[in-house]
C-alpha cells in the first residue's frame, strides 16, 4: 500500500513499527507505561476485531505512542470512507488519539500530518484519565497497563464497542464466569456493560520493550444485561463489597460489608434473603444473582450514599 520508509505523507496501513519508533527519536520507556507493539501481524489483526456492525465513523485510540496502531486505524478509516464515497448523508470517518507523552503526541502530528490536514486525525495531548473524551463511536487501543482498569471503566459506561489490549491476567478476570477462580468484581462489573471476550493472546515478544507478562486483546460488545437494577452505582458498590469477602458465605459477606456497600441494616437483608443463596459464596453467584440480591438489599437494607 505504501513505502513504509517515507514517513509523513505516506498512505496508511503498513508503516514499519521499528521505523516509526526510530523516526520518533525517543525510546519507549516502560516507566511511562510505554511498550510498543512491533509485530505487524498482530497490528494488522487488531482493527478487524471490532464487531462487524460497529459504527466506525469516529474511532478513538488511547496511547498512540509512535503510531504503529494509529497507522492501521487510519487505514481502516480511509477504507471506510472509500466504501462510502458519494454517500452525502454520511460524515467522513475520523480518528482521535489521546497520548499523554508530549514527545509522542508531537511526533504523531508530524508523522501523520497529511491525515491531520485532511481532517482524518486529531491528536489530543493529555491524560486519558481526565481529558474530555471526544464523541467516539468505537475505541481500539493498546492500553497503558498501569491505568488500564481506570481507562476501561471510563470507557465501558459509554456503551460503545471496544477492542482493548490488557495484561492477560486482567483480561482473564474480565471474561471469567461464576465459579471460576478468576471470577470477581472485575468480571461482574465489566460484564454489566458488555459482552466481553478474549479474541487474541499476545506474547511478550510482540512488544518492544517487552512487558513482564503476556497480553490479551479483549473485545467488549455493548449490550443490556439480562437483569435489571434500579440503582447502578449501588449495584456496583454492593458487588465490590461482597467480593472483599469472597471466601465467606454470602450471609457473612453481606453482614460484614455494610460499611462498604452503604447498607445501614445488613441484618435485614440477611433476614429477607433465601437460605440457599446465603449459604453460597460470592464467587459462585452469577451476575443476575448479584443483581437480585442487590435489589433485595436496596429494599430491606436501608442503603445510604457512601
Ligand atoms: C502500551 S503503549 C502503546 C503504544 C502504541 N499504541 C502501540 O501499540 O505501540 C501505551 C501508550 O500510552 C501512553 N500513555 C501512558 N499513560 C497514559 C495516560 N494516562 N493517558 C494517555 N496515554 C498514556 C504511553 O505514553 C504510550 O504511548
Amino acid at each position: 500500500m505504501t513505502d513504509s520508509s517515507t514517513g509523513a505523507g505516506a498512505a496508511y496501513g503498513d508503516r514499519d513499527p521499528d521505523a516509526l519508533a526510530r523516526r520518533a527519536g525517543e525510546r519507549a520507556n516502560p516507566d511511562r507505561d510505554q511498550h510498543f507493539l512491533v509485530d505487524d501481524r498482530v497490528l494488522d489483526r487488531i482493527p478487524a476485531y471490532l464487531p462487524d456492525d460497529a459504527d466506525a465513523s469516529h474511532l478513538l485510540e488511547i496511547g498512540g505512542g509512535a503510531g504503529a496502531l494509529t497507522d492501521r486505524l487510519l487505514a481502516a478509516v480511509v477504507a471506510r470512507n472509500g466504501d462510502r464515497e458519494g454517500d452525502a448523508v454520511d460524515a467522513p470517518g475520523r480518528l482521535s488519539v489521546i497520548e499523554r507523552d508530549g514527545t509522542f503526541a508531537d511526533f504523531l502530528r508530524e508523522e501523520f500530518a497529511t491525515a491531520v490536514d485532511d481532517g482524518l486525525l486529531d491528536v489530543i495531548e493529555g491524560d486519558a484519565l481526565d481529558v474530555d473524551l471526544p464523541p467516539f463511536t468505537a475505541c481500539v487501543a493498546n492500553l497503558p497497563y498501569g491505568v488500564s482498569s481506570e481507562i476501561a471503566f471510563r470507557l465501558l459506561p459509554e456503551g460503545k464497542p471496544l477492542v482493548l489490549m490488557f495484561q492477560a491476567e486482567f483480561a482473564e478476570r474480565m471474561v471469567a464466569s461464576a465459579g471460576e477462580s478468576a471470577y470477581g468484581r472485575l468480571s461482574v462489573s465489566a460484564q454489566h456493560y458488555a459482552a466481553v471476550e478474549i479474541v487474541e493472546r499476545v506474547p511478550k515478544e510482540a512488544f518492544d520493550p517487552q512487558p513482564a507478562v503476556e497480553s490479551a486483546v479483549v473485545r467488549c460488545t455493548p449490550r443490556d444485561p439480562d437483569y435489571e437494577v434500579g440503582d447502578e452505582a449501588f449495584f456496583l458498590r454492593f458487588v465490590k463489597a461482597l467480593f472483599t469477602q469472597r471466601r465467606k458465605t454470602v450471609r457473612n459477606a453481606v453482614r460484614n460489608t455494610g460499611h462498604i456497600s452503604g447498607l445501614d441494616e445488613p441484618e435485614a437483608v440477611v433476614d429477607a434473603a433465601d437460605e440457599d443463596l446465603l449459604r453460597r459464596r460470592p464467587g459462585d453467584l452469577d451476575p443476575s444473582a448479584f443483581a437480585a440480591l442487590a435489589e433485595l438489599a436496596r429494599e430491606h437494607g436501608s442503603p445510604t450514599e457512601v
